[in-house]
C-alpha cells in the first residue's frame, strides 16, 4: 500500500476570479520511494505540498497517508511529527521555533518518534549526520545562518523517523557545495526508515540523482510522470522537453531573459506585466 496517496486534488484561492493552483492531481508514493515533483515557479508545487500534509484546504479530492484520510488542517490538531508526516519548508525559519535552543527542537522529533514506538536516538548525532557539531544543541536558531538552519530543519524532521517526509524547495537555502550532499543524505536516511519523500526542488541535476520518480507540474496538473532517467532520457511532453532544456543564460546586465517556458506560461495565465516585472527583477 502507497503511505501517501492523493487523488483528483484541487487547491483553489479566493479571488476574482479564484485561482485554481492545483487543478486534478492524483499521486502515490511508496514506503522507501524518493519521487521529485519538478515545474515552473508559481505552477502549484508548494500548494499541492501544503495540501497532502494537511495545512491546505483541498477545493475537492482527498488524501490519504497509509490508510487513514488526512484531515484538513491538521496540523493545527495534531502536530505532523505525531501522525509520522513531516514537512521542510524551503525557508528554515518557518520550520525552527527562534526561542528553543536547537538540541531541544530536535528532541521533539525523536520524543514524537518514541511515542510512535521507535527506540529514539540522541539529538547531536542528527546534528553530526547532517554536518553540524553537536554543541549546536546548545545554541538558538538566530546564531546560525541560512544554510546551517535549514540543515537544522532537516535534522528536526527526521530525527522524528517519518514515514513521509514532504520536502519543499528544502535545499535551496544552503550553498551549493552542500546541496548534493544534503539531498543525498535526506535521501539515504529516508530509505534506511522505510520512508516514502516528496522532493520538490528547482535544481534538475540534483533531482537527477537522488529520485526514483519524477512529476512534472504544469499549470496547477502533472504533465509528465515516469522514473526519472527515462524522463531524463526521452522527455514525452513538450513542457519536460522545455524545461529539461532551458538553460536560461544572463544577459549583461545579469538579467534572466525569458525563456520560451515562460513565454508560453504568460500566455496560459495572461499576466503579462506581473511576470515581465518579475523577470526584470
Ligand atoms: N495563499 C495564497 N493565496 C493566493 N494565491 C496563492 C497562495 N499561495 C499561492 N498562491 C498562488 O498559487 C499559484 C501557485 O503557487 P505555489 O506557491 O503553489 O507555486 P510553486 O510552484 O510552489 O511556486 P514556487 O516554485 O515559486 O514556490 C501561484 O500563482 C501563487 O501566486
Amino acid at each position: 500500500m502507497p503511505v501517501l496517496t492523493a487523488s483528483d486534488v484541487v487547491v483553489e484561492y479566493r479571488g476574482r476570479p479564484p485561482l485554481r493552483a492545483v487543478d486534478g492531481v492524483s499521486l502515490a508514493i511508496a514506503a522507501g520511494e524518493v519521487v521529485a515533483l519538478v515545474g515552473e515557479s508559481g505552477c502549484g508545487k508548494s500548494s499541492l505540498a501544503r495540501a497532502v500534509v494537511g495545512i491546505e484546504r483541498l477545493g475537492s479530492g482527498s488524501v490519504k497517508f497509509g490508510s487513514d484520510e488526512v484531515p484538513v488542517l491538521g496540523i493545527r490538531r495534531r502536530p505532523l511529527a505525531l501522525t509520522g508526516m513531516q514537512m521542510v519548508f524551503q525557508d528554515p525559519n518557518s520550520s525552527l521555533n527562534p526561542r528553543r535552543r536547537v538540541g531541544d527542537q530536535i528532541a521533539d522529533g525523536v520524543r514524537a518518534a518514541v511515542l510512535r514506538g521507535d527506540a529514539g536516538s540522541d539529538p547531536a548525532e542528527w546534528l553530526e549526520r547532517v554536518g553540524l557539531d553537536p554543541t549546536a544543541a546548545r545554541r538558538y536558531p538566530h546564531e546560525f545562518s541560512g544554510g546551517q538552519k535549514q540543515r537544522i530543519a532537516i535534522a528536526r524532521a527526521l530525527a522524528a523517523r517519518p514515514r513521509m517526509l514532504v520536502a519543499d524547495e528544502p535545499i535551496s537555502a544552503l550553498d551549493a557545495s552542500t546541496q548534493t550532499s544534503v539531498a543525498a543524505l535526506m535521501r539515504s536516511l529516508c530509505l534506511e526508515a522505510g520512508a516514502g519523500m516528496l522532493f520538490i526542488s528547482h535544481d534538475l541535476s540534483v533531482v537527477r540523482r537522488i529520485a526514483d520518480r519524477t512529476l512534472v507540474m504544469y499549470c496547477g496538473r502533472i504533465v509528465e510522470s515516469g522514473h526519472t532517467e527515462s524522463i531524463w532520457q526521452n522527455p514525452v511532453h513538450p513542457y519536460t522537453r522545455a524545461l529539461l532544456a532551458a538553460i536560461p543564460v544572463p544577459d549583461g546586465a545579469g538579467r534572466l531573459p525569458i525563456t520560451p517556458l515562460e513565454a508560453d506560461r504568460l500566455t496560459w495565465t495572461e499576466k503579462i506585466p506581473d511576470a515581465l516585472e518579475r523577470t526584470a527583477s
